[in-house]
């Protein structure tokens, strides 16, 4: 909806209203249409200023409209008519003008932005382009390299930086709107033919071909699979090219394709999806709207390794006074160098001063006492969290939050230790802690909802998407990628290479295949876990059968490279070979293939031909059961928490949603059947065995995965 006020006498003030972001649903396009046919047909009315309520312009078409039938006035007409208007339009920009917004905003006149706002053109986060114009527009008004840069990146840009470019004419610190409705008036009688950007030339620099070829190159390596950054190069080259109707017959068609594209379906999905994980609950009916969480003003960080440095300078950048403890002298004179130096670098890169004076730190447990909430991240074995967990509960005040940056042990192993087991909770960063987005907050049994909203808030304070799961081994990520890894090193028995298993998943769109990712975590960290799990088989005499635990397929290929020393990239040999020590040039390695070969031979396994889609199937299939077994036993309240954690987690390629949405799109039915037929082929493999909620779902007639939650209530009130 929109609404109509005559301000100042002569000018037409069209106010758009659909909280909370103002998007252009149908209802909004239509309001909009009619008051501009009313503001240009009131004689009085000599301007017009186009502004959003509650201080936000416009963010963009209604993303949930895309979905559906669209009706109502569409925008590209609704558009070219405010630009063709015979009396000047100003957007008075406050807050956002994003997508559609900013095209909306192009199509004006002049463009007044307060100092505060943001633009942009996103839609290639949504797996779409500017496809109201912005394609052919924006490169009229601020040139070929700055639009490109703009347009395939969805980069949002400050106020300041689109003045720099042109593509605000003047920004403000005071009341937007009356800023706005002043110059309105103002230039009331100008003349307008130099104001429609549509009229523009697109001035494009001398090579302008060479600068396509780049970004285009650039785009193909980066997008890994995604269409949409390739259309909008496309887009952007057509404005350079041809005349603008032409263009926007090119920008239509590009649009055409990508508007009911699987991957604009999937990355609309995965917009909604985060914002979905917000709004967590537990199984004991706990949820985000009704627990408050407490404000943490200090917090601890114990351990400074790579993840508590990590930690300590995401809580620090955020503005937390920190404690960081590391109990040895050498280890934390070099943690300490090594934290300022992120810190200074960070700061460098986003031009602010470095939070150097926000840590203090020590070496004893003690000068924790005082924090509102601790992070141990002291080495994963369980025996030492406890102990520090039995120290921090003697140590700190009762109400501090204890929280453990473990990535897979029993939370509330850890809660049993403490006075307060009801503020436990885990808090699981990824490395590097203070770039990546992904926090998994843990709740155990006794986890209060008071502590889960705590952690909750404080990861969306230090900017990470924070996923709220339960307790069990590995939680959702890592035990997910148990089947996985497991899938990936039976192929390899079977006849399959490192290269070629990691070129697949990396075709399908991971940055990293299985193997080249495991060389890059290093490969002795899960030996260590498996050593400790009683499942690596260091020498002979202990009479496991190498290849079965528990009446369970086993494959001890990881533990074999570990034994032999070689850990990955670190020691400079792993599943590939590399140059030196530390170098991440992975290369194919002719030992690696004759230890396979000879591997195979001393367990009588056959090499046969493995194809893609058998890759593909067996390694993505039997992580999405699990993803299923989850769902089933309440450790993910959703799919949309699942694939939230996979794609910032573990880099699953976001145009395919996440793998809980991937299933969807290949059909319940297809996973199912095809789970079937590789337990068939390999009985002694659990994890290929369709679970319960995957053949109920299949059974209920695969309803859209916006429905699974019903069927999995169901599911788990007959557990
Ligand atoms: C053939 C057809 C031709 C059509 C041509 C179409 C050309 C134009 C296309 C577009 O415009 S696509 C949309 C482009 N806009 C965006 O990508 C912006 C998306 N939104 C955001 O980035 C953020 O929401 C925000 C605007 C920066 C605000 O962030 P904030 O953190 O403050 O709040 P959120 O929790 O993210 O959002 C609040 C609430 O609003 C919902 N929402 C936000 N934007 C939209 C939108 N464009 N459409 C519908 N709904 C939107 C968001 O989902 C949240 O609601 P809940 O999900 O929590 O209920």
């Amino acid at each position: 909806m929109a609404q109509y006020t005559r301000v100042s006498g002569s000018v037409g003030l069209i106010t758009l209203q659909s909280p909370p972001v103002n998007a252009l649903s149908a209802a909004v396009r239509q309001g909009i249409v009619d008051l501009m046919q009313r503001a240009l047909s009131e004689p009085e009315v000599k301007s017009v200023v186009i502004c959003g309520q509650n201080g936000i312009f416009c963010g963009g078409a209604d993303i949930k409209e895309f979905g559906g039938q669209m009706s109502g006035p569409p925008l590209i007409p609704m558009i070219h008519a405010i630009e063709a208007a015979s009396k000047p339009v100003v957007a008075a920009i406050e807050g956002i003008a994003l997508g559609g917004g900013l095209e909306l905003a192009l199509g004006c006149h002049y463009r007044i932005a307060h100092s505060k706002a943001r633009v942009g053109l996103p839609e290639v986060t949504l797996g779409l382009l500017p496809g109201a114009g912005g394609s052919q527009r924006l490169p009229r008004l601020i040139g070929v390299p700055a639009a490109l840069d703009l347009i395939t990146t969805g980069r949002h840009v400050t106020a300041a930086e689109a003045l720099k470019f042109g593509l605000v004419d003047q920004i403000t610190d005071h009341n937007t709107v009356n800023v706005a409705v002043k110059f309105a008036q103002r230039v009331a009688d100008q003349p307008l033919d130099a104001r429609r950007i549509s009229t523009y030339p697109c001035l494009c620099p001398s090579d302008v071909a060479v600068l396509f070829e780049e970004v285009m190159q650039r785009v193909r390596r980066t997008a890994r699979g995604a269409i949409a950054p390739i259309a909008c190069v496309q887009a952007v080259r057509a404005a350079a090219t041809l005349p603008y109707n032409q263009g926007m017959e090119r920008e239509r068609e590009l649009m055409a394709t990508l508007f009911t594209s699987g991957q604009a379906r999937a990355l609309q999905y995965f917009f909604f999806a985060q914002r979905a994980v917000g709004r967590w609950s537990m199984p004991s009916g706990a949820r985000w709207d009704t627990s408050k969480p407490r404000p943490v003003h200090k917090a601890a960080v114990i351990g400074l390794g790579t993840m508590g440095r990590g930690i300590t300078v995401a809580l620090a950048q955020a503005g937390f006074s920190v404690v960081a403890v590391e109990t040895q002298e050498k280890q934390l004179m070099e943690a300490k160098q090594a934290i300022s130096g992120m810190l200074e670098r960070g700061a460098k890169r986003r031009g602010v001063a470095p939070a150097l004076d926000k840590i203090n730190y020590g070496r004893n447990i003690q000068s924790v006492a005082d924090v509102d909430l601790v992070i141990e991240a002291v080495f994963e074995d369980m025996a030492l969290k406890k102990k520090v967990f039995q120290q921090l509960s003697a140590v700190c005040k009762p109400s501090t939050f204890l929280c453990s940056n473990t990535s897979g042990l029993d939370i509330d192993q850890l809660a049993c230790q403490t006075r307060n087991p009801e503020l436990v909770v885990g808090m699981h960063f990824f490395a590097p802690a203070h770039v990546m987005k992904l926090l998994e907050v843990v709740y155990g049994p006794k986890s209060s909802p008071l502590a889960v909203a705590t952690a909750m808030q404080l990861g969306k304070k230090i900017g990470k998407v924070s996923v709220a799961v339960g307790n069990c081994r590995g939680f959702v990520g890592n035990r997910m990628l148990k089947p996985y890894l497991e899938q990936a090193l039976f192929l390899l028995e079977e006849g399959a290479t490192p290269e070629f298993v990691d070129q697949v998943l990396e075709e399908f769109g991971f940055a990293m295949g299985v193997f080249r990712m495991s060389d890059l975590s290093g490969l002795d960290v899960g030996w260590k876990v498996r050593m400790a799990d009683g499942l690596a088989m260091p020498d002979p005499t202990t009479g496991q059968p190498t290849r079965l635990r528990q009446g369970r397929r086993y494959s001890p290929l990881g533990d074999l490279l570990c034994e032999q020393g070689r850990f990955g990239q670190k020691t400079g040999r792993g599943w590939y070979q590399y140059d030196k020590p530390g170098s991440q040039v992975a290369k194919p390695d002719p030992w690696l293939h004759s230890f396979l070969d000879e591997y195979r031979a001393r367990h009588a396994l056959v090499a046969h031909r493995i194809d893609h889609q058998e890759v593909l199937e067996r390694c993505l299939y039997s992580m999405i059961n699990e993803g299923f077994r989850i769902l089933e036993d309440g450790i993910a309240a959703g799919p949309e928490d699942i694939d939230v954690i996979y794609v910032f987690g573990y880099s699953w390629p976001r145009h395919h949603g996440g793998p809980m949405f991937y299933a969807a799109t290949v059909g319940l039915n297809k996973v199912l059947e095809r789970l079937e037929h590789y337990y068939q082929a390999h009985p002694d493999v659990p994890s290929l065995q369709p679970c319960h909620l995957l053949r109920k779902l299949v059974a209920s007639g695969s309803p859209p995965i916006q429905k699974w939650r019903e069927v999995i209530k169901k599911v788990r009130s007959q557990l």
